[in-house]
Parts: C-alpha cells; structure tokens; sequence
C-alpha cells in the first residue's frame, strides 16, 4: 500500500473531490494497494439528499473522483470523464465510511476505461464504469480554455 501524492496539481488547482482546503468539498486522499486506488470517506449531513441518506449525485461524484484518480494513481496521466454508467445497488448513509476502490479495465495512449466500486462495511452501494479522455496538451489547453501550468504537462498525452 502507497500513499498517492495527495496534490500533484499544486495548492491552487480547483477540484471539489481532492483540494485539501475546498470550502464544502470530499477532501479526498487515495492509496495504491496493488492494481487499485482506493480512498475512505465518511460523508456528513451536508451530503444529503433523503433524510441520513447522501445525495445520489453526489454518490456518483464521489464514484467521478475515484475513477479520476485510477487514472492518475495507475496510469500517470490526467483524464477527462467522457461518460459513465452507475448502479446504486442501496443508499448511502451519512456519517458511516464508505471505502471507494477503482482499477483500470483497458487503456489506450488516448482513453482509458475504469471500474468503481464504493461500498459501506463490505456491503457494495455502488458500481459504475467510466470512460476518460486522455488528451495531449494542445487538446487539454482547447478544452480548459487556456495553456496548461508546466507541472500539469507530464499528465498529458504526448503528441501523435
Ligand atoms: C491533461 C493535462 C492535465 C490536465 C489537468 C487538469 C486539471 C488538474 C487540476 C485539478 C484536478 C485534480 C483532480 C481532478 C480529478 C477529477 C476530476 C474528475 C474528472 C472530471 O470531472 S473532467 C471534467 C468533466 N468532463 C468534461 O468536461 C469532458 C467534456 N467532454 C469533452 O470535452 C469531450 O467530449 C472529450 C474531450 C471527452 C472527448 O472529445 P473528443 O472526442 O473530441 O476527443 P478526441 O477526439 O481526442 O477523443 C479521444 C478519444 O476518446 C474517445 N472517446 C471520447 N469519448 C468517449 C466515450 N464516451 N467512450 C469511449 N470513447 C470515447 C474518442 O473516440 C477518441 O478515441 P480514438 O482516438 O481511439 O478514436
């Protein structure tokens, strides 16, 4: 088991699943444990959607943020969800830790394909598929509107 560096994109970078100091976001760290990443978070009352039950599209953000991280974790590059298919097999319930595992099903230099898995004590409450777009930085530059920091370019694919 290996920790991930837990911010490889720098104090400034934005994201509502990982920047340590996101006013209402996850917060998340991940470890390597094998072909997997995986991640533990208890989700609290501002998750909710049903009374002591999170928010399904918030359960299916957190299944975002895990796929996000396979490829990170295992594959070294940076992907943009493309599309996803999730199942919640039953609800996820507030103030209880959930474990997310995520691992890559195939990859190619351009997308990579993930499976989720979250769970509560052993018991699945969700399982999706993910595809990612990996672009090269001229793509990845297109889609963010703007050139890409230089500690974020080793994540992109390198050009064809
Ligand atoms: C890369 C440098 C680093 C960038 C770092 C950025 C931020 C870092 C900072 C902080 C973040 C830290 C952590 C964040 C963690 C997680 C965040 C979660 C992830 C997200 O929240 S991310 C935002 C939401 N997301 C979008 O905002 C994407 C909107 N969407 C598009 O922008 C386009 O839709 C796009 C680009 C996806 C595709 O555009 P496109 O098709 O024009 O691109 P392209 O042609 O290059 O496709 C390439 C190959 O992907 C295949 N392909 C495409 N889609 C497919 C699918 N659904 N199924 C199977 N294959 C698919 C094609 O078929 C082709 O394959 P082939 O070449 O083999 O034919």
């Amino acid at each position: 088991m290996a920790d991930l560096e837990p911010n490889p994109f720098g104090p400034d970078q934005p994201c509502f699943g990982c920047n340590p100091d996101h006013p209402i976001g996850f917060h998340l760290r991940f470890v390597r444990e094998g072909d997997e990443v995986v991640t533990r978070f208890t989700p609290g009352e501002q998750y909710q959607g049903p009374p002591g039950i999170m928010h399904g599209g918030l359960v299916t953000t957190l299944a975002d943020e895990v796929a996000a991280w396979a490829v990170i974790g295992l594959l070294d590059r940076f992907g943009f969800t493309a599309s996803l298919q999730v199942r919640l097999h039953g609800p996820v319930r507030i103030g209880v830790e959930v474990e997310g595992r995520g691992s890559i099903t195939r990859h190619t230099s351009r997308v990579a394909h993930v499976a989720v898995r979250l769970a509560q004590g052993g018991v699945d409450t969700l399982s999706g598929e993910f595809v990612f777009a990996i672009l090269d930085q001229a793509g990845a530059e297109r889609l963010l509107g703007g050139p890409l920091p230089e500690a974020w370019r080793r994540f992109s694919r390198p050009p064809t």
